[in-house]
């Protein structure tokens, strides 16, 4: 936009020399270049030197000034130890502060949300007057395509009516069995490993991945992947290329966010094999639309068949892929409409889930007596060998707690950014006047370890905080606001997965607890423990913390990427012994 304005007012500049002047073709360039660059140079300058500092109505808000020149706080948040790490220090820095304001790269200003009200005035009160970012667009939309995820208005309104059947307890009851057998096949592999080495840890994080994209395949595409079963398919090395990358990819991940470099960087191995992936992901799934259409309408007919429509229905797949092109609701929708949404399945509902139970299990190997309580309300509710029914689940009261207390201490989802295309005032914060443009930021584990919202143990890992009974319901009453639990997200904009998440994290659970007893199988720096040697620290939790903050003890040693998701390094390793 700035480059636009300067480049019509250089153009207006330059035609007004012209007439009182004989330029040729070069000459005029010239003008018009010197202009450009005069009047650009400057509207940079006081974007950068003078605004934030001198101008801006949010300059007087409470903050961190321990800036970097011109980069603000972004070199600080791309190496921090965790993605979480710094917003956590400043939520502890500036407690009663409902937006703390930060400088970002070109001293561009951002507000870290601090404030239950504020949460709920951005996602349920005034959603649709507020945006994603046009940063958040460009990355997100790399891995995830356009979708719901970065469909905004009018278009996220359609897009979650046509979509909210595939989503409805009763399709996500037939796709049930899927994930049921996908837990069999992942506790299969468990056995074959412990039988070959019964003292060898077992890195869960890898193979949980594996698993969400084998269940995601069979639910979104309608498509076997066999990621489990032959260590790695084609989308899961493609997804590991994307969420993995070293760090002079991520370096280069956050730099397109303000500056498109890629195109320049053709020499970068992490950025040509992002490049690959991106790619390569993309040809799959249009691969994967245009086989499906011709089984459902017939070759080359383009249109609906009822023949190939009772087929279908008859044999119940209900995979979403398939779902999207029967559906009336959707009827006319693009290929390239139900390509972002493919896109978005994949890529928003596999790694999230996988990380979930891999921090699940992370925290039942801190906390024996936990999982003895999860093991015994598995057996009480479900005491048969097959694999448990939705209703089951539905009965585990205990396991509700604690996949909420899991994703309250260890939420996926790192970051859930708006902003205003025009000035706005939020209803909770009416006196601050937020410009077009800014990042308004909500880090979850800002809200999840508030002491004020959840009370003086917001660090500590407890399931029970969350019962009816427990004496924090009376205590802290903002914690059983449905806004302090933002790992799904919540309003219109909540995450349209999360009964399936929820679904497929209980199942592997049950699962895996039913048959195994899990221990801790990584050192004091989230290294694999070798052979038959076993961890010994004082309390597993305070052992290795990295870092000081909320969140260092809950990650018991274990490094995190920081990047898009809370995603471990060097994964996390168990060790499984088989219960008899
Ligand atoms: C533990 C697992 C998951 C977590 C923690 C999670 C988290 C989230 C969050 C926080 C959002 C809101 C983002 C925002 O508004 O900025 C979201 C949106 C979304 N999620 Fe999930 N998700 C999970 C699983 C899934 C699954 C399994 C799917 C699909 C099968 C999925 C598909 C989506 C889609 C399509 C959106 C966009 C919704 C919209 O904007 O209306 N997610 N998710």
């Amino acid at each position: 936009m700035k480059n636009r304005i300067c480049a019509a007012l250089s153009a207006v500049q330059t035609a007004v020399i012209l007439r009182q002047s004989t330029l040729d073709a070069k000459g005029f360039l010239f003008v018009f270049f010197a202009f450009f660059l005069a009047q650009s140079s400057a509207v940079s300058i006081y974007n950068i030197f003078i605004y934030p500092f001198y101008r801006s109505p949010l300059r007087h808000l409470p903050g961190p000034k321990d800036n970097t020149p011109v980069l603000g706080q972004s070199l600080s948040l791309l190496l921090a130890p965790s993605p979480n790490a710094l917003y956590l220090k400043w939520m502890q820095q500036f407690p009663d502060a409902p937006l703390i304001r930060y400088l970002h790269f070109k001293n561009s200003e951002w507000l870290l949300v601090n404030s239950l009200q504020v949460v709920k005035d951005m996602l349920q009160t005034c959603c649709y007057d507020l945006e994603k970012p046009e940063w958040f667009h460009k990355i997100v939309g790399e891995i995830a395509g356009v979708g719901l995820v970065n469909a905004e208005g009018e278009l996220h309104r359609k897009g979650r009516k046509g979509l909210g059947g595939s989503f409805s307890v009763s399709n996500v009851k037939k796709i049930f069995p899927v994930i049921n057998e996908k837990s069999q096949i992942l506790s299969g592999i468990i056995d074959d490993a412990v039988q070959k080495n019964p003292d060898e840890p077992i890195e869960v994080s890898s193979l949980m991945n594996h698993n969400a994209i084998d269940v995601m395949g069979v639910a979104a595409l309608g498509v076997e992947l066999n990621s489990l079963a032959t260590s790695g398919s084609t989308f899961t090395h493609i997804y590991e290329t994307m969420f993995n990358q070293p760090p002079i990819g991520q370096a280069i991940f956050f730099l397109n966010m303000f500056i498109p470099i890629r195109r320049f960087l053709p020499w970068v191995k992490a950025n040509t094999d992002y490049l690959h992936a991106t790619t390569e992901v993309r040809r799959l799934l249009m691969q994967t639309i245009r086989e499906r259409k011709a089984e459902v309408f017939g070759k080359g007919k383009g249109e609906k068949g009822e023949g190939a429509r009772k087929e279908f229905t008859e044999e119940g797949s209900r995979d979403f892929l398939t779902f999207m092109l029967y559906e009336k609701t959707v009827e006319g929708w693009s290929d390239e409409e139900i390509h972002g949404h493919l896109m978005n399945f994949m890529s928003a509902g596999h790694e999230t889930t996988a990380e979930c139970i891999s921090w699940g299990i992370q925290t039942l190997c801190l906390h024996p007596h936990i999982q003895d309580r999860l093991r015994e309300e598995i057996n009480r509710y479900i005491p048969h060998d097959g694999p448990p029914s939705y209703a089951e689940l539905e009965k585990l009261k205990y396991m509700d707690n604690f996949l909420k207390e899991v994703l309250r201490c260890y939420s996926p989802s790192v970051l859930i950014p708006r902003s205003s295309s025009t000035p706005i005032r939020l209803p909770s914060a009416p006196h601050t006047l937020i410009p077009p443009g800014t990042t308004l930021y909500i880090s979850p584990s800002v809200l999840h370890f508030n002491p004020t919202i959840w009370g003086p143990d917001a660090h500590v890992f407890n399931p029970d905080r969350h019962g009816p009974d427990h004496p924090s319901a009376k205590l802290y009453p903002s914690s059983r606001d449905p806004f302090a639990n933002l790992a799904f997200s919540v309003g219109p904009r909540i995450c349209i997965g999360k009964r399936f998440a929820a679904l497929e994290i209980k199942s592997v659970l049950v699962t895996v607890l039913r048959a195994w007893e899990v221990r801790r199988g990584w050192d004091a720096d989230g290294n694999k423990l070798q052979g038959g040697e076993e961890f010994v620290g004082h309390g597993n939790q305070r052992e290795g913390a990295r870092y000081e903050g909320p969140e260092g003890d809950l990650l018991a040693g274990i490094k995190v990427v920081n990047f898009l998701s809370l995603r471990p390094s060097k994964g996390i390793w168990v060790k499984f012994r088989k219960i008899d």
